[in-house]
């Protein structure tokens, strides 16, 4: 089912939470709302479940309008950072509450629901553990049981809300790896908050930035990386390093002054021991390896301003720098904005 959220606005007192926002999410595919603390992504969730309304705007599901109908008809799962599963109840009878609940004309029979129960268990490789209390789990665990229980009642839409964000940083990326293959194999309509661009990046078809209640861009991962549409979405999706330089023919100049400024991400600054072509000269101010890379401070000269490169092992162990040396940064690839122009 595909959603088409359309003009929605939503104010709390005179805050503006959601500032004409304008989306389509494909049917079948995995969307994150992806943005800082308070950009508006839950508000923008809560909306589409029917759990908040929008004060003007509408939310289509397959072109039908959604905005008047109850959160019960609008056939959402939901996953929220809290797990949320009923203390007293099993593992199983937590993933069969929804359908236990239905109306006695649309309930399954005792036996069916024992079969989906057990289905969905498999599906998120819990079968061993139907009769644990969540008390028994790990984080993870309890995770994948809310996320069958939103599945049980064979929703349309899946909505999961910082699913991950109460884990710890391994669990976080075994789930989110695990969460992606699931969707692969079930491809229901989802979309999931949050603030983790690199959990966006692995996860999601589809990447929607927000900033301030506002869409920036949306896009694959691939194409919110490397043809990010302005030095926010840059800037919130990796490492920045700014450069100052002369703008080049065209939109550039139209628009800005001889100076323009250059965005560059860790990965892409060379780090030479002789000068090179368009290297800036600078001072090595610190080394500091982290994991399989080596992140190396530096201090341009003449500017005061340092600038971050991110070197491979290898590459450190070939430059062997030391704290105060010389060197010479270059800058691989850049990107330039000006005004509402990427050049
Ligand atoms: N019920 C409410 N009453 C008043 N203000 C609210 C309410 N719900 C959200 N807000 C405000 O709206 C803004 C957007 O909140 P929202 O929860 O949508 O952001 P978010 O991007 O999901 O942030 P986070 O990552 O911190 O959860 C915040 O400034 C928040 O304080």
């Amino acid at each position: 089912m595909s959603i088409e959220i359309v003009s929605v606005n939503k104010a709390f007192g005179s805050f503006t939470a959601l500032n004409d926002v304008n989306l389509t999410v494909p049917s079948g595919e995995l969307t994150a709302l992806l943005g800082p603390s308070g950009s508006g992504k839950t508000t923008l969730l809560r909306i589409i479940a029917g759990l908040e309304t929008p004060d003007a705007g509408s939310i289509r599901f397959d072109g039908e309008e959604t905005t008047d109908r109850h959160v019960r008809e609008r056939q959402v799962g939901f996953v929220f950072q809290h797990y949320a599963l009923f203390r007293h109840m099993t593992v199983a009878e937590n993933v069969a509450f929804g359908l236990t609940v239905k109306p006695r004309k649309e309930r399954p029979s005792k036996k069916e629901i024992r079969e989906r129960v057990f289905e969905l268990l498999r599906l998120v490789q819990l079968e061993g553990l139907a009769d644990r209390y969540p008390s028994q789990l790990s984080g993870g665990q309890r995770q994948r049981v809310a996320l069958a229980r939103a599945l049980a009642v064979e929703p349309k839409v899946l909505l999961l809300d910082e699913p991950f964000g109460a884990l710890d940083a391994k669990v976080r990326v075994e789930l989110r790896r695990w969460l992606r293959r699931l969707h692969d194999e079930i491809h229901v309509t989802s979309v999931f908050v949050t603030h983790d661009q690199e959990e966006a990046l692995e996860v999601a078809d589809r990447i929607v930035v927000m900033n301030k209640g506002r869409i920036e861009q949306v896009g694959t991962p691939a194409e919110v990386y490397d043809q990010p549409a302005n030095p926010f979405v840059f800037d919130f999706l990796g490492s920045v390093n700014l450069f100052h330089c002369r703008a080049e023919q065209g939109q550039a100049r139209a628009a800005a002054p001889e100076l323009s400024v250059g965005y560059v991400r860790s990965h892409d600054i060379e780090v030479e021991r002789t000068p090179t072509v368009a290297a800036v000269e600078a001072e090595v101010r610190h080394v500091q390896a982290v994991g399989p890379a080596v992140r190396v401070e530096l201090l341009v000269r003449g500017t005061g301003k340092t600038v971050e490169a991110e070197l491979s092992r290898d590459g450190a162990e070939r430059l062997a720098l030391g704290i105060g040396e010389t060197v010479y940064a270059r800058p691989r690839k850049m990107q330039r904005f000006v005004g509402d122009y990427q050049i």
